[in-house]
Parts: structure tokens; sequence; C-alpha cells
């Protein structure tokens, strides 16, 4: 490589901000998929995965790479976050402030669409009798999420609210213990849910978990007086709370898909906005 290279290289490197060379050093052995104008970094992505290396030499292989090409600095530009909680623990409302202070994109939790499929509403449904149709619920669910998750991002950071891990991890497993959801519906939503494991690319950098008391949920949930929710009852906010605690802070029950960053959600809402000022940064940059 000439000298002109090199130093156009490094200007390169320098010219991508910093979450691009974050994401790229994080991802390097398995998120260098993408087809298409990312060619070259597939080849050395798929080289890279068969070397089954994480050593920081292949890593700044690829941040070379990004460095000779980069017009192709979006493929590693993107960082999806996840805001997790239970039912009713403000998740919308956060969505909202950051879709409205920043430049980031929102992805709202698809329940238009499970309130409303072709004139069915398969949340009412399921909410009336669980054991009848938290199938048909939780397999739309899954199709809608997984949809959300693969859509293509135009901006650099996109906040999803909830995830294809949750609906499996928290909603299909609380039906299932509860003896609400038969086993071999169960069996199909999980053979369905590994498939999409194995064979797609689920990606999240980091999972922002809202930490409240199902009693706090309990009661903003009857604010909110969503018909399909009047019959919950808190011990079902309880159930949904012990499952997310599980994951999200014990992390004894099932593998957790990126670093979780733990707010505190039972505080009124202008104390809610201060602390999503104070983890904006972090927020931004996809780090715990
Ligand atoms: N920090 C808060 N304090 C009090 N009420 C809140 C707070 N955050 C949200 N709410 C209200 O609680 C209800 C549920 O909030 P929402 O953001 O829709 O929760 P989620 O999306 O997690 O279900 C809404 O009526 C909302 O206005
Ligand atoms: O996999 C899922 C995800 C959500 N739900 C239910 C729970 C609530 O009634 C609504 C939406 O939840 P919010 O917390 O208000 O966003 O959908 C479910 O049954 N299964």
């Amino acid at each position: 490589m000439s000298l002109p290279s090199i130093v156009g290289f490094w200007t390169n490197l320098l010219q991508i901000s910093a979450p691009a060379v974050r994401v790229a050093l994080r991802r390097a052995p398995v998120r260098v998929e993408s087809a298409g104008p990312c060619g070259q970094t597939r080849l050395l992505g798929s080289w890279m995965q068969k070397q089954q290396s994480t050593s920081r030499q292949f890593r700044l292989i690829l941040v070379y790479t990004v460095g000779v090409f980069p017009n192709q600095e979006a493929c590693f530009m993107h960082l999806g976050i996840c805001i997790e909680g239970n039912i009713a623990s403000g998740k919308t409302t956060c969505l909202e402030y950051f879709g409205k202070t920043s430049n980031i994109e929102v992805i709202a939790e698809p329940v238009h669409k499970w309130r409303n499929l072709k004139g069915h509403n398969p949340l009412a449904l399921m909410y009336q009798d669980p054991a009848r149709w938290g199938l048909t619920l939780q397999t739309y669910v899954q199709l809608t999420m997984l949809d959300q998750h693969v859509t293509t991002m135009t901006s650099p950071v996109t906040l999803m609210e909830r995830s294809i891990y949750s609906a499996k991890y928290i909603f299909v497993e609380n039906l299932y213990r509860s003896g609400k959801m038969p086993e071999v519906d169960y069996a199909v939503l999980s053979e369905w849910f590994d498939w999409i494991m194995r064979n797609i690319h689920v990606p999240v950098d980091l999972i922002v978990y809202l930490q409240t008391s199902p009693q706090t949920c309990y009661e903003r949930l009857i604010e909110r007086c969503r018909e399909e929710e009047q019959v919950i009852p808190l011990e079902y906010l309880e159930m949904i709370h012990q499952l997310y605690e599980d994951w999200l802070i014990h992390q004894t029950s099932f593998k957790v898909p990126a670093p979780v960053l733990v707010i505190p959600a039972d505080h009124d809402v202008q104390k809610m906005f201060c602390q999503y000022e104070e983890h904006r940064g972090k927020i931004l940059m996809g780090s715990k």
C-alpha cells in the first residue's frame, strides 16, 4: 500500500463516527453478513467466522476494511436498542420522549396489529381465553416483532419497544408456566423461535430495562384503560415482573442477547425524563 493510500485509509477511518467503529469492533465476527454493497466485508466476515476468533487483530482488519470502503459504513453504523419492561411500565412514554428530543428512529410495539388483524382482535381473544387463543396471538406477535427487527433502518440508532426475545421468554413462557398454554402449542412456538434464531440474524446492541413494581404498572394500566386489558389482575403483572427479573436481572432463565441498562421506573414522568437525559449518552452509544 502506497503512502497516500495509507494516509487515505486513516483519514477514512477517522471520518467514521465513534459508534460505528465500536459497533464494527464489537460485532466483527458475527455481524458482517450483509449482501450487496458489503460484498467484500461479507467475504472477510465469513472467513473470520470460520476462524472462530475474536482477537483484536482480526477485528482491526475489519475496521481497516471499513476504512478502505467508507461508503459501506451504513452496514456497520446501526445500533439497535430494545426498551423492555412490564405492561404499562412506561415504554411507549420513553420512546415518545426520545423520538421527540433526538434524531433517533423509534419503533413502537405493533399493538394496533394485534388488536386488529383483518377485523379480528387476537389480543382481546387471548385475554378472554388464553388456552384457546394464546398460540394464535403469540404466533402473530412473533411474526410482527421479527418483521420490525429486520426492517432496514435509515438512522444510526433505533429504539424499539420490546423484542422477539421478550415475546418468547416472557409472554409465551408465562402462558405456558401458568398452565394456560398446552404443551404442544408451546412446542410449536419454540420450534419456530429456535428456527428463527438459527437462520435469521436478530441484532440487539443494548436492552434498556424499565424496572417497575407490579403495583405501579397496575395503577398505570388502570389509568391507561386499554379495553382488552381490563381483565388483567395484579397477579398477572407479578408473574410478568418475575419473568423479567429472572431474565434480565438475575440472568438465570434465558440467554440475554445484549448488555442490560436498568432504569428504575416507578418515578413520576418528570423524574423519568431526567433519568433519560442522564442515560442519553449511554443509550445512544449502545452501552450500559
Ligand atoms: N412515569 C410515569 N408516571 C406516571 N404515569 C406514567 C408514567 N409513564 C407513563 N405513564 C402513564 O402510564 C400509562 C402506561 O404508560 P405507557 O408508556 O403506555 O406504558 P407501556 O408502553 O410500557 O405499556 C399511560 O397512561 C402513561 O401516560
Ligand atoms: O408477546 C407479547 C407482548 C405483549 N403482549 C400484550 C401485553 C399488553 O397487554 C400488550 C402490549 O403491552 P404494553 O406493555 O402495553 O406495550 O400486549 C402479549 O400478550 N404478548
